[in-house]
């Protein structure tokens, strides 16, 4: 493969390993986007789309988005903080779900972030965390240092000497506190199982985050398969969150039915031999898929029929 080939294909970058990279794996087979990787190679030629795949690192990918070296890509909103680039976020995609947290050893007397000021941070995210206690240090308070993160960077006061020590440190940060090399961690926090293995607690949360598609925005209005490409993802990930529910009810208990499955825009109605009774099919959540099932049981609805949606557009 070379530049060449390249060429006239819209660059899409997605995590080649850890966390994100088999969930967008999923993606993209569910977005029908087919690709052939060769062995050991980072860029794969979509077979059906005007597109190549970028496996690249999840850290690297906001900032090659930002730069327009590649022009979409899937990586965490953690990594797009951090990076500092300029991006536009598509969609939240659902998953990669956690807290980036201040963590403080048990024992330790710190309870917020504010005190942390003028100690020693041990962390990845050398450019968040670096915001987030100038941000403290210039008096605002946990939850405010946290919502500063949201707007741009700002200028630094004039003079402005960080009294609290970054120490960057790029795996296992979680050791940092046992080894002497830090006060406190700021860290990925997802179950706490590393925080509660590392006898740490968590006292402020800097940042939520998940797994974003995200885009140059130059590239979102000059090349139309960015927008068919979120609503394809769109229809993958809805599918994955919605079921499609089946039931018959009588008429007379309708109106209580349609109360418990209305549907997206309204359920769909079809009549039954038995003009006592009507057929009903509306997309429900899968999270309240049995609590729905046992309402509609409640009501006398029979024959509750859950079936998946492979894929949808729905709005
Ligand atoms: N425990 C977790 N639970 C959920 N999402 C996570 C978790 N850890 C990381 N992530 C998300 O996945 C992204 C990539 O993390 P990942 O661990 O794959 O990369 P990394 O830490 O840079 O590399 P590696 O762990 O392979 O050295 C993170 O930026 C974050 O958005
Ligand atoms: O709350 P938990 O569910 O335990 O998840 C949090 C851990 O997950 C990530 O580590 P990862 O496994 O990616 O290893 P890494 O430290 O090498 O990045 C993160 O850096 C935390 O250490
Ligand atoms: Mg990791």
């Amino acid at each position: 493969m070379d530049f060449a080939d390249l060429q006239d294909r819209l660059l899409f970058a997605v995590p080649k390993k850890g966390r994100l990279n088999e969930q967008c794996l999923a993606l993209l087979s569910g977005a029908d986007i087919q690709f052939h990787r060769r062995s050991r190679l980072d860029i794969a030629l979509s077979t059906n789309l005007p597109l190549a795949l970028v496996f690249l690192p999840a850290a690297d990918i906001a900032s090659f988005v930002g730069k327009g070296n590649v022009d979409i890509g899937i990586t965490g909103q953690d990594m797009v903080a951090e990076g500092g680039a300029e991006v536009e976020e598509l969609l939240q995609l659902g998953f990669g779900k956690c807290n980036l947290s201040v963590q403080v050893p048990i024992a330790s007397p710190f309870t917020k972030a504010s005190e942390l000021v003028g100690k020693r941070i041990a962390t990845s995210f050398e450019t968040v965390v670096g915001r987030y206690f100038d941000a403290l240090e210039s008096g605002l308070d946990d939850a405010g240092a946290a919502a500063s993160l949201a707007g741009p960077a700002p200028a630094l006061t004039a003079g402005h000497q960080r009294k609290t020590t970054i120490n960057v440190i790029n795996g296992s940060v979680e050791a940092a506190c046992a080894l002497g090399l830090a006060d406190a961690i700021v860290d990925l926090v997802e179950s706490g199982e590393t925080m509660r293995a590392a006898k740490l607690h968590a006292i402020s949360t800097v940042l939520s985050s998940q797994a974003v598609l995200i885009c140059n925005p130059k590239k979102h209005t000059s090349n139309p398969l960015v927008e068919t490409l979120k609503r394809r993802i769109e229809g993958v990930i809805a599918a994955q969150k919605y079921v499609l529910c089946n039931y018959n009810v009588a008429r007379s208990s309708l109106a209580e039915a349609v109360k418990i499955t209305p549907g997206k825009k309204a359920p769909t109605l079809s009549p039954l031999e038995d003009t006592e009774w009507v057929a009903v099919q509306a997309m429900v959540l899968k999270s309240q898929m049995a609590d729905m099932m046992d309402r509609l049981t409640a009501i006398g609805a029979t024959d509750i029929l859950i079936l998946a949606i492979h894929n949808c557009r729905v709005v």
